[in-house]
């Protein structure tokens, strides 16, 4: 196979396809996971391609590479078929300086830090024993930041810098955050890790602001191998609090220290945060966390009835993951209550039980929201007649909005697909799980579209 001096025909092919993977996926997704595929090798149809990590290959083989392969056959005629190589010298030559961090070969010096003082521990707040990587259960809302908190775990280097996990109230970031330092406590035992709030590390600051001893405070951080800040949002606006996490952060970072970050927003949206800041921020991995699916839910519960040994009727389990659509932490909090009463009364958990132990709680989170208001905002919001929310055109430029309305309509409301399908001027359940299926894929792949999708749930929720 030719490894070098691809001609220049090819070169102007392989360009073309680079650009439609860019405007189809868009910048995020392209400068994260396409950006550093290089084509190394062309031979009658058979292209080899190196990216400069396995995860990176891994994640580039199960989300883009049958788009990649559609691209390249569509260039060139006697297409037959592509390998993606790992290959750390591969990543892109020109790109290295505008890469993310993560992409970038990790400096070999770690050492240039003293060893951490005896009060690195202190800092550190306690980690909750449940916040494993086995008690997670994952699901396609909640699979890339899985990933790469486990990569950041299990990693004897850096592999991104900074890992940036966000996501809304209750969705996961701490426990990922707890498993990711459990797993290096247990495997790497040498390497200091440090996790706590923005809001303890500021409140750190400012006791070491007032007893004069910033140097110390500085000292603390400095010399971890892991900082872990849960909550970053807490941080911004407070400017000396701000300024003090920055160098830190930076100290870090140029060391090569790892350093993992969470917050309910990305660090784009994250109000009140210098734009140096912001941007930094977002140089290695951003990962976030969707609202869970109803499949998840009812992992999760099926998991957590296992760990409390208690029988629970499938049929329960199913009701709830139904009903409690708010957050992980409140689905949890129900199947205490119900376990927490059959065992005190000595009864079995039965659906009805259930509905009458949780009746304030379900009453929470009935749905308010209709149908007939999810296709109101989304056509707003999209620009379109509300009328062609039932109309058989299929242009994507009305079709892309049914489709987010119908899986708005599945997330946001207890109807069925069938009659779901019926608000959409008669539609069949097959169509509308498709809709679904689409909008849960285009949204894991492009970021624009994903943070649409939030935001448009955010207002029909508020
Ligand atoms: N995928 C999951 N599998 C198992 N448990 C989960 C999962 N996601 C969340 N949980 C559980 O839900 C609860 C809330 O999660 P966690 O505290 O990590 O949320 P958070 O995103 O940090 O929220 P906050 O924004 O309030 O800090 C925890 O008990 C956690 O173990």
């Amino acid at each position: 196979m030719k490894a070098s001096g691809l001609d220049s025909q090819l070169n102007a092919k392989w360009a073309r396809v680079r650009g439609r993977l860019r405007s189809e996926y868009g910048e995020q997704a392209y400068r994260s996971w396409l950006k550093p595929l290089t084509l190394v090798g062309h031979d009658n149809g058979a292209f080899k391609i190196a990216v400069p990590t396995r995860f990176i290959r891994d994640w580039v083989m199960q989300h883009y590479s049958d788009r990649l392969r559609q691209l390249l056959a569509g260039e060139v005629n006697e297409f037959r078929a592509v390998e993606i190589v790992v290959d750390s010298a591969k990543a892109p030559a020109d790109a290295e300086a505008s890469q993310p961090a993560y992409l970038q070969a990790a400096p070999a010096a770690v050492a240039e830090l003293p060893s951490p003082g005896p009060g690195a521990d202190d800092v550190s707040a306690p980690l909750d024993p449940r916040f494993t990587f086995e008690n997670f259960v994952v699901g396609k809302s909640n699979e890339l930041a899985y990933a790469a908190a486990r990569r950041v775990a299990e990693s004897k280097t850096v592999p991104f810098n900074p890992l940036f996990l966000y996501g809304g109230v209750g969705l996961g970031k701490t426990h990922l955050m707890h498993a990711i330092a459990w797993h290096i406590k247990k495997a790497q035992p040498e390497r200091r890790v440090i996790y706590l709030s923005a809001e303890k590390f500021m409140y750190q600051f400012i006791r070491a602001l007032r007893h004069k001893n910033t140097m110390a405070f500085k000292e603390q951080f400095r010399s971890v191998d892991v900082l872990m800040i849960d909550d970053v949002q807490f941080i911004s606006g407070k400017d000396s609090t701000q300024e003090e996490f920055f160098h830190t952060f930076n100290a870090l970072v140029d060391q090569n220290r790892q350093v993992v970050i969470s917050a309910d927003k990305s660090p784009s949206d994250l109000e009140g945060l210098e734009e140096r800041m912001r941007s930094r921020l977002g140089w290695g991995l951003v990962a976030d966390i969707h609202p869970t699916t109803y499949e998840l839910r009812l992992g999760i519960l099926q998991n957590k009835g296992e760990q409390l040994g208690a029988e629970i009727p499938p049929k329960v389990l199913e009701f709830l993951a139904h009903k409690i659509l708010s957050n992980v932490r409140e689905l949890e909090g129900a199947l205490n209550r119900i376990v927490a009463h059959a065992t005190l009364v000595g009864r079995p958990v039965t659906l009805e039980t259930t509905q009458e132990v949780l009746h304030d709680l379900l009453r929470a989170n009935d749905r308010r929201v209709t149908i007939e208001e999810i296709q109101r905002k989304v056509a707003e919001h999209f620009n379109i007649k509300i009328s062609e929310m039932q109309s058989a055109r299929r242009a994507r430029a009305v079709a892309r909005p049914r489709q987010v309305a119908m899986y708005l309509a599945k997330q946001l409301t207890s109807r069925s697909l069938p009659e779901i399908g019926r608000k959409f001027g008669g539609r069949d359940h097959t169509t509308v799980m498709h809709a679904v299926r689409k909008v849960e894929e285009l949204r894991s792949t492009d970021s624009s579209f994903s943070e649409d999708v939030d935001l448009l749930r955010r207002m029909l929720e508020a």
